[in-house]
């Protein structure tokens, strides 16, 4: 267990709910951005192996939150944690948090490029860097690890590499020597971390939300996707992601991973979500929170909160008994 670099004083209370989880160890892409989260500085870190892990602590309840890695710019969502999310129950989205990562390659001092066979390499890493990878290391083997400051720290505990892609800031962690600085792909990479709790609150809107869902189709007819589209599009609701993801009990079968624009607590996203339930069999709501860019939801003045309860109070009083003239509520004779 570590603490926060900005870490309060030492009397604050140790509860369990002080903890946060993160894909350690220290100096991961993972660990930047929990250092966002005001509410996380000065309580207690805990430096997992995985996302199995981090999200278990959640769930177990060693942890209050755990930061996961869930998309990046080069290769979109990362399937394992959206898969997790899809099948774990009871985890909510509480925050998201942007990273810009770039990559270095290291090796243990005395190494050069030349001496480099195998390539230690977290998945996700790997997949953002194969091009400068191929250029300039075209016959390199591949050792997977279990996160990009684990790739290095590895060339030191024995692994059968002799190099690691690992973030910049690894000089401050190990003793490495830096065989080649930006070997991502793009430079401009940017991964997207959620913070994912067990909480049912749902934080405050702020005008610039996302809303995460995930929902299945309900049957294999032409269609089906359009009509889970126009859930939103009918009620301008516009999407910032969606990706198909294996159900996986049988061949063709998908769920959908959704972000969409807007907060829960607006008409027209709750409204979607109500026709999102009567036809689908599985609608996952993982939280509504405020985006990372801080960018607020522009969206057609067809679809503000008061259309919708202006329609609804239209509806309920169509129904409604005509009172006589100058009756009062709650008057007895
Ligand atoms: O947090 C890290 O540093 C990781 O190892 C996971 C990861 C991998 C690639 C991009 C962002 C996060």
């Amino acid at each position: 267990m570590s603490s926060a670099p900005d870490s309060a004083p030492a009397e604050l209370p140790a509860s369990l709910d002080d903890v946060y989880s993160f894909l350690g160890p220290s100096g991961t892409f993972t660990e930047a951005a929990l250092k966002q989260v005001p509410e996380a500085r000065g309580k207690r870190w805990r430096a997992v192996n995985n996302l199995g892990e981090a999200l278990a602590d959640v769930v177990e309840g060693r942890s209050v939150a755990a930061m996961i890695a869930i998309e990046n710019s080069i290769e979109g969502g990362v399937s394992v944690a959206q898969d997790a999310l899809a099948t774990i129950p009871g985890l909510r989205i509480i925050g998201e948090y942007l990273v810009p990562v770039n990559f270095v390659l290291v090796a243990r001092p005395g190494t050069t490029l030349a001496d480099v066979r195998t390539v230690n390499a977290h998945p996700v890493a790997y997949a953002q860097c194969h091009q400068w990878l191929d250029r300039h290391l075209p016959d390199h083997g591949h050792l997977p690890a279990s996160s990009n400051v684990a790739a290095a720290a590895s060339l030191f505990e024995g692994s059968a590499a002799d190099a690691a892609v690992a973030p910049p800031g690894i000089v401050d962690h190990h003793d490495v020597v830096v065989l080649a600085d930006n070997i991502g792909d793009n430079p401009n990479a940017v991964t997207r971390f959620v913070l994912v709790s067990t909480t049912r609150s749902v934080p405050e809107p702020t005008g610039a939300d996302k809303t995460s869902l995930i929902a299945e189709l309900p049957d294999d007819r032409p269609g089906s996707l359009l009509d889970l589209l126009e859930q939103f599009s009918t009620r301008g609701i516009n999407l910032s992601l969606i990706e198909s993801r294996p159900i996986g009990d049988a061949l063709g079968r998908y769920r959908f991973v959704i972000d969409a624009d807007g907060h829960i607590a607006d008409e027209r996203v709750a409204d979607a979500l109500l026709g999102l339930r009567r036809f689908s069999p599985s609608v996952m709501f993982l939280g509504s929170y405020p985006r990372a860019d801080g960018q607020r939801v522009e969206f057609d003045q067809r679809y503000r909160d008061e259309v919708f309860t202006e329609a609804r109070t239209w509806l309920a009083s169509l129904t409604e008994e005509e009172r006589p003239a100058g009756a009062q509520d709650g008057a007895s004779a």
